[in-house]
């Protein structure tokens, strides 16, 4: 049993600057210390909202880095000492790294989300898929709300040292998202060891890989790696809501042009 099984709903989030948190993950001390966290200039930060594919992009970056590493001796660090897992940072001064921001359709992010929802003790579980969308839609999720946080990435959008890249693209095709991302972050691999690093990466892979790397949580973190799962859940009335906020708020925006929101989530 995990603690977060015997707490009340009401305790399970507290808010940091208006955006709610899980309370069992993280706290109020670790994001006033972020406040005051200096990145160096060479640091490679992905930033992504939970259910985008955090975990399929940090391993695409593990795998990018390990095979530089492997082929130049040059040792990745982190806090001056090497490192064998991707750390999760919340984001502090933006102007001072590179960064790979992961974007991945609203709809599928939310199906994710409630799926995850059910089996996660930190988080809120739900009665029903509409409660969970209401909530979804008002961003009373942990980390709020998706839409806040694409329209607050896309203040972002055109900066040098940010690149977006969607969940979608890098499905469609593999290798040339891998691609994308060393030259991004200039590491420079042949055809073959980026070939080798998308292989690696793969859904099937790293499900089949699941319990080394997750232990039992990897089955339910590697759910279903795919696109439109949203069709099973959305209905017409909910499809109109998403499709509204979706063209209010994010259509006329770069990461919203990005997104390809009428290709990915239309009926
Ligand atoms: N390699 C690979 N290829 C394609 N898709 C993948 C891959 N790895 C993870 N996934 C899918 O990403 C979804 C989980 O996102 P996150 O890793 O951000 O989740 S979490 O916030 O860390 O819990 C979750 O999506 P759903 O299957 O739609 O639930 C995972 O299956």
């Amino acid at each position: 049993m995990v603690v977060a099984d015997t707490m009340d709903r009401e305790d399970l989030m507290f808010t940091y600057k208006g955006i709610p948190y899980p309370t069992t993950l993280c706290s109020y001390e670790v994001f006033k210390a972020m406040e005051s966290f200096e990145a160096r200039s060479d640091d490679m930060i992905l930033a992504g909202f939970p259910k985008s594919g955090t975990n399929w992009f940090g391993h695409i970056l593990l795998e990018l880095i390990t095979t530089f590493e492997k082929k130049t001796e040059v040792k990745p660090t982190i806090y001056g000492e090497e490192f064998d897992e991707f750390p999760y940072l919340e984001i502090g001064d933006t102007e001072k790294y590179q960064i790979l921001l992961l974007l991945r359709n609203p709809k599928d992010l939310a199906t994710s989300f409630f799926k995850f929802s059910k089996v996660m003790a930190p988080f809120p579980t739900y009665e029903s898929w509409d409660e969970f969308f209401k909530d979804f839609m008002i961003g009373n999720i942990p980390w709020g709300s998706y839409f806040t946080y694409l329209s607050e990435w896309n203040k972002h959008a055109d900066d040098e040292h940010v690149m977006p890249i969607t969940f979608e693209e890098v499905k469609e095709n593999p290798l040339l998202g891998v691609k994308k991302i060393a030259k991004f972050f200039e590491l420079p691999l042949n055809e073959e060891e980026l070939k080798e690093v998308a292989e690696r990466s793969s859904f099937q892979a790293m499900k089949n890989n699941s319990k080394e790397t997750h232990g039992v949580f990897g089955n339910v973190l590697f759910r279903k790696g795919g696109v439109s799962d949203w069709k099973s859940l959305f209905s017409e009335e909910q499809n109109q809501e998403m499709d509204k906020i979706f063209e209010e708020r994010l259509a006329q925006t770069k990461l919203g042009a990005k997104i390809k929101y009428n290709v990915w989530c239309k009926v």
